[in-house]
């Protein structure tokens, strides 16, 4: 790797968006390989200016009257929230950090200056890396991490975060060790993605795989092994080996991806994410974004934020992501049909999220439930103790057309009954519990909206039975078999103490109104 190129050199200072897209532009196009330190640092630095709250930029004290909002923000209801900063005189552009090459040079050169001076190449062969070189490449990086700091922070993904925090997220350092591969040569080492892991593959054909980073809170981390095991346990983890495995370009994207314009929970940067946005556009019209579902996810999240005119919309980025993952990933990815799921429902479109959470949930079925999938466990629970039941509750199934109610749709109980019975599927064959008394309740609770002759009208077929079928199988083809009789009695009770607190709480509701119509 020789350092950065004079045409990307030419590219800086960056000062707006125009010069950033610019640099990615060269380093993608004009290069046989983008810089990948070069790059994660550039990113990093004006991550770091946009939402650090500490002002954008020169200029006086934001006390001043004259001074400008420098930088505006987006809360959680979409108001452009005012983040004051020492800006410019009044009238001037947002403001955008001047990028000066010296500044990104200084930190690449730290970064290539502690890796060669940390790997002895002697020790390895040239052309294909091997494990032993991974794993010391990881442990260089491993080791000069801060000791303990909170690795769920945001902003702590990119190399400038490393670099002058000595800080980095699981994602950030597997990208790191990918980097310092590239620097130290070995340009087959390449980043491998699952919905919620970050691995390396290597070796001549590619295959090789090795840990190089951690997972989740509290488990051991596995570096320098290869992912064989996981694989074989059947968990989401690792997607049953369809993994989005990335090429040099892949991998940038996947750094734009991973840029996060939040201020703080409650406000984003319109400028960072402005520029996360025409970046990911850039990689999208490259074919980048070809092969990674997540990427298309994150772009389509941008787009229902802030439309680009003339530009496939967030349903067609989020359609686009699934049949990636059904033609390149032989449909083992969740996360496409959660993106579509939660948009809909965002929108008030029941029915269809309904639809696209019963396909989530077709795919979780095929895997066996690890401890370590506790990420989609939390997507799978949030849809069916919130978002369900708050549909159930109050939800018309359509969004312009007449809203016939989701609880008088047949086929939304059709796709609720498949939405359970794909969880239950997951939970069978698994060495850890999925469901528990809460989701029992809350499935009876929504059930039970559901009318009685609707749900007459929905044949069940389930692959394998399941506890939340016994129910429906009881009036099936062999009339009321033991089970089935048992199940729905247990059903009935449950339901009878749902129907019985709900009763208690619309009592109790009623007694507080009588009551505060006596004050
Ligand atoms: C539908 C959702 C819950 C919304 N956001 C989601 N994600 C946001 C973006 N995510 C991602 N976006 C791009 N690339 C990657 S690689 C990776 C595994 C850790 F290395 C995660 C991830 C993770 C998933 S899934």
């Amino acid at each position: 790797m020789a350092g950065i190129r004079d045409s990307s050199k030419q590219c800086f200072p960056l000062q707006d968006i125009k010069s950033v897209v610019s640099l990615f532009r060269t380093e993608l196009t004009e290069t046989t390989e983008p810089n990948l330190a070069m790059l994660s640092i550039a990113t990093g630095i004006i991550e770091n200016v946009f939402t650090s709250n500490r002002g954008g930029g020169p200029g006086s004290s934001s006390s001043d009257p004259e001074a400008i909002v420098g930088r505006a923000a987006v809360n959680n209801s979409g108001i452009v929230a005012a983040v004051a900063v020492a800006a410019a005189p009044v009238g001037i552009e947002p403001i955008f950090p001047v990028v000066e090459l010296p500044s990104v040079e200084a930190l690449y050169c730290k970064f290539e200056t502690q890796i060669k001076g940390s790997v002895d190449l002697s020790d390895y062969k040239p052309g294909y890396a091997t494990r032993g070189l991974i794993k010391k490449v990881s442990d260089i990086i491993w080791s000069s991490l801060t000791r303990s700091y909170y690795k769920e922070k945001a902003h702590l993904q990119s190399l400038f975060s490393y670099l002058t925090g000595n800080k980095l997220d699981c994602f950030g350092v597997a990208v790191a060790v990918v980097a310092a591969c590239q620097i130290l040569g070995y340009e087959d080492v390449h980043l491998a993605l699952s919905e919620d892991h970050a691995w390396v593959v290597f070796g001549e054909d590619g295959t090789d795989t090795a840990e190089v980073t951690w997972h989740g809170k509290g488990n051991e981390d596995k570096r320098g092994q290869s992912i064989k095991l996981g694989v074989a346990e059947g968990s989401w983890l690792y997607l049953n080996d369809h993994p989005v495995v990335c090429d040099r370009r892949m991998e940038v994207a996947a750094l734009v991806s991973a840029v996060n314009p939040s201020v703080s929970s409650s406000l984003d940067s319109i400028e960072l994410a402005s520029l996360q946005q025409d970046l990911m556009w850039l990689l999208y019209d490259l074919g980048h974004l070809k092969k990674y579902p997540m990427a298309l996810g994150n772009l389509g999240d941008l787009e229902s934020i802030d439309p680009t005119p003339g530009r496939p919309s967030t349903i067609e980025l989020f359609e686009e992501a699934i049949a990636v993952a059904e033609n390149d990933y032989d449909n083992h990815h969740v996360y496409p049909y959660t993106y579509l799921g939660g948009h809909l429902y965002r929108n008030y479109e029941y029915k269809k999220a309904m639809e696209q959470w019963a396909e989530a949930s077709g795919v979780i079925s095929r895997y066996n439930y690890n401890r370590e999938d506790e990420e989609v466990y939390k997507e799978f629970m949030e849809i069916a103790n919130d978002l369900i039941p708050y549909i159930v509750k109050t939800g018309s199934a359509g969004g312009a057309e007449a809203p016939m109610k989701v609880i008088n749709d047949p086929e939304c109980y059709g796709d609720f009954l498949r939405f359970y019975d794909g969880i239950c599927l997951w939970e069978e064959g698994s060495t850890t519990p999925v469901l528990h008394i809460t989701w029992a309740k809350r499935f009876i609770a929504s059930l039970t909206r559901f009318s009685a002759d609707i749900r007459e009208l929905v044949e069940v077929e389930s692959g394998r039975s399941c506890r939340f079928h016994l129910e429906e199988e009881g009036q099936g083809e062999n009339g009321n078999d033991e089970d089935g009789r048992e199940a729905k009695n247990e059903v009935k009770e449950e339901e009878t103490e749902v129907k019985k607190e709900a009763k208690e709480e619309e009592a109790g509701v009623k007694k507080r109104e009588d009551f505060n119509q006596n004050i």
